[in-house]
């Protein structure tokens, strides 16, 4: 058996025309294009890479892009104020903070200082305690692109076994609360826990988000199980060529494909949801802020996604 690939290709276009499709009802109702504001401190080229991207798919989508390059040494006062200057701008619609920030920046602070309703992360403590408390608010993308991958291939999540290994802020947590109000019995998983692998093979939905290559083989997941690989792993590629790199994931996929359902690719798979589900936030972020309620296709996949 060789398990069915959940192409994150083809769900990240669907959902982006989605997207695109809503945005112009969006300006013919308010005469204005929602904005996105991303800012990226220090150059680290992989997060560039990204934030590039962002910004031409949010064009794509006819929104605008705003991007801020700050150097790396710049000081917190200045960020802060920078993050002062896009909440109050009323082009902006959606504010995201590239992490990680250089060591000398308390990501707290950074993250506590973004208006929530501009928070397309979903990072903020209130939109987070929102999650956790099944309220609506901004759920971060990365999850989110993730149950859009998994409602592609399971006909019902509730009543399954679910576990996310890894607890960060950005995925782990927020992917075990959403899994969790789509009625799944989730265990979260992490460095500390004991026998790992046994854990994993109770899963029928397994989501690896702990960024260590290929840590979790074909051996650890339970036969059919559907498998969510978030991690997006640089590794030395010396078939290549000298110095060239390749992305893997957190998952094995050769060994895994055998025995999975379905799985995700790495790349191709999860990252490609999470720039999605960033433009679907953004214009969420810009129906809320106007008092409007969510376009009827989003408002729907809210139902079906976190009942
Ligand atoms: N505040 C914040 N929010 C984020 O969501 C966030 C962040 N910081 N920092 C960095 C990580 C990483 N991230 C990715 C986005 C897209 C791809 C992506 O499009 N990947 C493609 C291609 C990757 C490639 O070829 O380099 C793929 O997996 O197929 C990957 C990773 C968002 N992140």
């Amino acid at each position: 058996m060789t398990a069915r690939i959940i192409d994150g290709k083809i769900l990240s276009e669907k959902l982006r025309a989605t997207v695109a499709e809503s945005v112009v009802a969006f300006v013919g109702a308010t005469g204005a294009a929602p904005g996105l504001a991303v800012v990226l401190v220090g150059d680290d080229p992989a997060s560039a890479v990204y934030v590039a991207s962002k910004g031409r798919q949010t064009v794509a989508a006819g929104m605008r892009s705003y991007e801020h390059r700050l150097p790396a040494d710049t000081a917190e006062s200045d960020l802060l104020a920078l993050i002062a200057r896009l909440n109050a701008d009323d082009a902006v619609d959606g504010i995201l903070v590239q992490l990680p920030l250089p060591r000398h920046l308390d990501t707290g602070r950074v993250v506590a200082a973004i208006d929530p309703r501009k928070d397309v992360d979903g990072l903020h403590v209130e939109n987070a305690g929102r999650l956790a408390s099944g309220q609506p608010g901004l759920v971060p993308c990365t999850p989110y692109g993730a149950m859009i991958m998994l409602d592609s291939v399971l006909d019902r999540l509730a009543g399954l076994d679910a576990v996310v290994v890894g607890r960060s802020t950005l995925v782990g947590r927020p992917m075990a609360q959403l899994l969790l109000r789509a009625d799944c019995t989730v265990t979260i998983a992490h460095s500390r826990t004991r026998d790992l692998a046994a854990v994993c093979r109770r899963a029928d939905i397994l989501v690896a988000a702990v960024g260590r290559p290929k840590m979790i083989a074909g051996d650890w997941i339970k036969p059919g199980a559907t498998v969510i690989d978030v991690g997006i792993n640089r590794v030395p590629a010396p078939e290549k060529g000298e110095g060239k790199t390749r992305l893997v994931g957190d998952v094995d996929f050769d060994t895994a494909v055998a025995v999975a359902g379905a799985i995700t690719p790495v790349p191709g798979g999860v990252g490609l949801m999470t720039v999605a589900t960033l433009l679907a936030n953004t214009l969420i972020a810009a129906h809320r802020r106007r008092g409007l309620a969510a376009p009827p296709v989003f408002a729907e996949l809210d139902r079906r996604l976190f009942g």
